[in-house]
């Protein structure tokens, strides 16, 4: 579903993806994790066509991100790390007009079905600005997933989250993933990976210096946790990046 071959990606002369290869099936939940600067959010804006790699070549279901990037847009569904909501509209205002801005049939009964499925219902018709953080992104969420994306690519999703809202969101998460669509997180908790992610990938310095199932992982760099392996592999300083 995702093929990312030799991507390299520079801001000025330093490379934020340095020769990357990556594959990804359909229907994987995939966890991108690795220390601050490492590429991990680089390697997500090029994914979302957001960027262009400087060399090397990303597709999502065979279409290439920057030929054809109108095809790969229709495929996914993207969510940064920035609740980027209209806090003086509602719930489902916020959803009405993402729905009606990517031509969803029978929009009305679509968005309401979301905010049903995000436990948002009774809160849907007052404005964000009362949400609490944890509704918040699981309406950033239920918006990405209103045109029905194969593939879901979400960039730190829990973080700043307390635990049992992080928790609540993994549900969610989960839920996705069980209904199909490929999953890509990135994430500072190797927790998080552990929990929703059949593999994961460390990147460092632009490259992916490992990639399995959590437990192949560890056993493979004979540790006692994924974290020890993060933290091993991991040497990018946010200074020096
Ligand atoms: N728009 C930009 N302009 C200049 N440099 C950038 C830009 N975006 C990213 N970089 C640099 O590219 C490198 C990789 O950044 P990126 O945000 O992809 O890392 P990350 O793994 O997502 O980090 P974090 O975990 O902190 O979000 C860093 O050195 C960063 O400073």
């Amino acid at each position: 579903m995702i093929r990312v071959e030799a991507a390299v990606k520079r801001y000025g002369i330093l490379p934020a993806l340095d020769g990357l290869d990556l594959s990804i099936g359909a229907g994987e939940a995939f966890g991108l994790l690795g220390p601050n600067g490492a590429g991990k959010t680089t390697l997500v804006r090029l994914l979302a066509t957001l960027a262009s790699p400087d060399s090397g070549r990303l597709s999502v279901g065979g279409h290439d991100t920057v030929t054809e990037a109108a095809e790969v847009k229709r495929l996914i569904g993207v969510v940064f790390q920035e609740n980027n909501l209209d806090r003086d509209l509602t719930p489902r205002q916020n959803l009405s007009f993402h729905a009606r801005l990517h031509r969803i049939d029978a929009a009305d009964e679509a968005v309401a079905a979301m905010l049903t499925r995000l436990g948002l219902a009774e809160r849907a018709d007052r404005p964000v600005n009362g949400l609490s953080g944890g509704m918040r992104r699981r309406l950033v969420i239920g918006r990405a997933l209103l045109t029905r994306p194969r593939v879901l690519l979400l960039d730190e999703p829990t973080t700043g989250l307390d635990p049992a809202i992080r928790r609540d969101l993994w549900a969610l998460i989960r839920d996705i993933r069980d209904q199909g669509c490929t999953v890509v997180l990135t994430t500072h908790y190797v927790e998080e990976a552990e929990n929703l992610c059949g593999r994961v990938g460390i990147i460092d310095r632009g490259r992916l210096v490992a990639i399995g199932s959590p437990t192949e992982l560890t056993a493979r760099f004979g540790a006692a946790r994924l974290e020890d392996v993060v933290v091993a592999l991991a040497q990018t300083d946010g200074e020096a990046a």
